[in-house]
């Protein structure tokens, strides 16, 4: 997995269709991508010469910090975290604590690695996951226990022998007469020509209860996984569920890929694309700063960025997949610095996030344009939810300039929380809808001017009320 070739001006045509403004940010970020494809086109010589230029993202709560980091990672389908830098302030938070952000990456790095890797046994794994099915569909009469045993331990030495696991194999124990055959092949046709979706089917499937729980702090520092090692030995508890056939199909292709792949070869590669692509977005990087308020109790804000510093400047950190190099991840700084400024960190970490950029506060135009512009934007959402209900909901432009305008109003008389102010109000102005609406035939709504001002506008009008209500 290499880095994406993706122009800065490619990336940022993409973000614009998601975020509205932010222009700077926009490069800024299409920029820093570029720059660590570009260093890694170097020689190794020349790529230790040039240090990583990582971001810091300066701007008020809920004005696209996020949004811009998260989804560039998506565009370039790269590995992604957010970590708040003040969770390692807290009390009980030890120095290795913060690799927990490069361990998670590479958890990330897994989750993308795997959906590649299941695209391409797909096939494969459906084609066997239809055979099973029909299997299941049609059984065939169990053998006499005695061969049954002797047939299990001919299957797990051999299965010992290839290096696999050992598992006792259903299909070789059964008694396939010459009636069931011909109707597993008339059930075969039947389920290709999508005949049976809706029959149902008892699969057998890995208890979840069963899967890996929370485990110490140290084994996490140390990069072990308890339940991984333990899972290995034990064989895994079974459950049974009875389902339509179309959702055994899902979950037996699900089994399917999950035996077609290979695990050394998915390890390895999320390890190369979190080292490579990774993106580590470390949020209220101005609160580990020294500023006005620190609690007592509190880990140093010092201390929290001197352990951030070697993951920053490149170093091993252990994961239970193998070691994993931070040299080329990206790491976006992101905070509001109202009572301090980036100078204010220590001189090692600022020299490390050298690219600035500052976000601006939204304006109530900007607030019009994220309702309406980016695909998928809220009042597309809640009009797609709504018509679930058979209810085709329609915002008229004096609405919209009336909804934009009151959260304006309401960030500005009560707390700032940017573009999220937007989620607020529109939850509360379509309440009665999203509650009535199942059980009345509404029709068309058109939601007005007047209708946010009787919903809303009363409200945001009453500070009070507007500070526990939008
Ligand atoms: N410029 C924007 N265009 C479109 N949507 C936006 C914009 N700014 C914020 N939003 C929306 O507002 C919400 C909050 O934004 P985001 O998470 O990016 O905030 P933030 O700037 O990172 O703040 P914080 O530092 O508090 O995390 C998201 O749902 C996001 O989609």
């Amino acid at each position: 997995m290499t880095e994406s070739t993706q122009t800065p001006k490619e990336i940022v045509d993409v973000l614009d269709q998601y975020i509205v403004g932010q222009n700077e940010a926009k490069k800024a970020v299409a920029v820093a991508l570029r720059n660590r494809y570009r260093r890694m086109q170097l020689s190794k010589d020349m790529q230790d010469e040039i240090s990583p230029k990582n971001l810091l993202m300066i701007g008020p709560t809920g004005v696209g910090k996020t949004e811009i980091a998260r989804r560039l990672a998506k565009i370039v389908n790269a590995p992604f975290v957010k970590v708040e830098a003040t969770k390692f302030t807290e009390v009980g938070y030890v120095g290795g604590d913060v690799e927990s952000m490069v361990r998670d990456l590479v958890e990330n790095a897994i989750q993308l690695e795997r959906a590649d890797q299941y695209k391409q046994v797909h096939v494969e794994a459906e084609k066997q996951a239809n055979n099973r099915l029909v299997k299941l569909l049609v059984p065939a009469k169990k053998k006499e226990k005695r061969q049954n045993d002797m047939q299990n331990l001919m299957n797990m030495f051999t299965q010992m022998q290839n290096g696999q696991m050992p598992s006792a194999d259903q299909d070789d124990q059964e008694d396939v007469t010459d009636d069931i055959r011909e109707k597993r092949m008339s059930t075969a046709e039947k389920l290709k020509a999508g005949l049976l979706e809706n029959d149902q089917v008892e699969i057998e499937m890995d208890d979840p209860s069963q899967q890996p729980a929370g485990q110490s702090t140290m084994m996490n520092q140390m990069g072990i996984d308890l339940n991984d090692t333990l899972s290995g030995l034990m064989p895994k508890k079974k459950i049974k569920r009875t389902v339509p056939v179309s959702e055994a199909r899902e979950i037996l292709t699900r089994q399917a890929s999950e035996e077609l792949i290979n695990k050394a070869d998915l390890y390895h590669n999320a390890i190369v694309r979190a080292e490579n692509t990774g993106i580590i977005f470390i949020d209220e990087i101005d609160k580990i700063a020294p500023g006005k308020s620190q609690n007592s109790g509190e880990v140093s804000r010092e201390g929290v960025q001197r352990d951030i510093l070697p993951i920053v400047e490149g170093s091993q950190v252990n994961t239970k997949y193998g070691t994993v190099n931070t040299d080329h991840m990206l790491f976006i700084g992101s905070g509001a610095f109202a009572e301090n400024k980036p100078s204010d960190l220590i001189p090692e970490l600022q020299g490390r996030f050298p690219i600035r950029v500052e976000l601006n506060e939204l304006t109530k135009e900007d607030f019009v344009r994220i309702l309406t512009e980016p695909t998928n934007s809220l009042t597309k959402q809640y009009i797609a939810l709504i018509g679930t209900d058979n209810i085709k909901v329609t915002f008229t432009i004096e609405a919209i300039n009336r909804i934009a305008e009151i959260a304006t109003d309401v960030n500005h008389n009560t707390d700032n929380i940017g573009a999220r102010r937007l989620h607020t109000i529109l939850e509360k102005l379509l309440e009665d809808i999203l509650y009535e609406g199942p059980d009345m035939q509404m029709g068309d709504i058109t939601i007005t001017e007047k209708y946010v001002d009787d919903k809303v506008g009363k409200l945001a009008q009453n500070k009070d009320l507007s500070r526990y209500i939008l």
